[in-house]
């Protein structure tokens, strides 16, 4: 088991006033902090410099633990002696570095590989704000599903995954039945707790492949790549029975809320547009059969 130390370049730099004049391993940690900042992907900022210490030897394996995913990356093999250090930069958690290696690391070596981690940190910690900023742009705020704009990006990134691959992708459109009542009668916070527990519900019956948006007010979109209509049918059906199997407990009340879902599958050279429109009309069809109910396009028989 590895012993942690904190690495806060601040504080490292604070337990060595006496250090000489920049050396070999400083200049080398300037040209890999050069190097390291043009990446704004922790995944690529890790792996660049993981490549550095396993060409000079310094390390066999280098695992990150990601703060805010939940998984590690390793670059090299795993060896027995390990130095593992919790990147921290003004509090600000950036993860944790494990370097392992056949043999045992010797004091002075652990203060060049530190000399390097200080080149890590800025670069990592502004790849972990980027991603963080960039997945804020593309969520809804309010259910945490994917917004719009990152629908647009990823059906034009499944259309063409299932034009190339062959693959089928199926499109989901989901409206709440009457939710404008909801929103008169209770007001427009009940109505908001009304759409969060929904999606959580929506998610709930989805599998870990599938893809939540919100498309608009009380409109949301599910992709399901590489499935079928059949399948869409079965989640879709999932989904209407998770919504309104039992009422939602709201602060002050109960209510009862059934969705409407229209479902299309892609065809080959099918626009977008098109495909979205095909799904509204069978959402349509669903609200005009009565509610609480599925419908695809084309409907069965056409
Ligand atoms: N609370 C809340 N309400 C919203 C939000 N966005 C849209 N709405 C409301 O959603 C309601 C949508 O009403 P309608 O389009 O008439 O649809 P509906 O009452 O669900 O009726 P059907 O779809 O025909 O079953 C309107 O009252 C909007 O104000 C939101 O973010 N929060």
């Amino acid at each position: 088991m590895a012993s942690i130390l904190q690495f806060d370049p601040a504080s490292s730099a604070a337990r060595r006033p006496e250090r000489p004049a920049p050396g070999p391993d400083a200049l080398r940690a300037l040209q890999l902090a050069s190097t390291l900042q043009v990446w704004l992907d922790p995944g690529r900022v890790i792996q660049r410099f993981a490549a550095d210490l396993l060409e000079h030897g310094e390390a066999d394996g280098i695992a990150y633990r990601d703060p805010e995913e939940d998984r590690t990356l390793l670059h090299g093999t795993r060896a027995a002696h390990r130095v593992a250090y919790r990147l921290v930069v003004d509090d600000e958690d950036l993860g944790e570095v494990t370097l392992m290696c056949r043999r045992r690391y010797e004091p002075a070596e652990l203060e060049g590989i530190e000399t390097l981690l200080a080149a890590l940190v800025y670069p990592l910690r502004n790849a972990l704000r980027f991603r963080r900023l960039e997945r804020c742009a593309r969520l809804d705020a309010l259910t945490g599903a994917g917004n719009r704009a990152a629908l647009d990006e990823e059906l034009r990134r499944q259309m063409d995954l299932a034009r190339r691959g062959g693959h089928s992708l199926g499109l989901l459109m989901l409206d709440l039945d009457h939710f404008k009542e909801i929103n008169d009668r209770l007001g427009h916070a009940a109505g908001d707790e009304v759409l969060r527990e929904c999606a959580a519900r929506i998610r709930g019956a989805m599998r870990r492949s599938d893809l939540l948006f919100r498309y608009g007010g009380e409109e949301f979109v599910i992709l399901l790549p590489d499935a079928g209509c059949e399948a869409a049918v079965a989640l879709a059906e999932r989904i209407r029975r998770a919504v309104s199997a039992r009422p939602f407990r709201l602060r002050e009340e109960t209510v009862r809320v059934t969705v409407s879902v229209g479902i299309a599958c892609h065809r080959p050279g099918e626009p977008q547009a098109a495909l979205l429109e095909r799904a509204d009309r069978a959402l349509y069809a669903a609200k005009r059969a009565g509610r609480n109910r599925v419908e695809v396009h084309p409907p069965a028989g056409a």
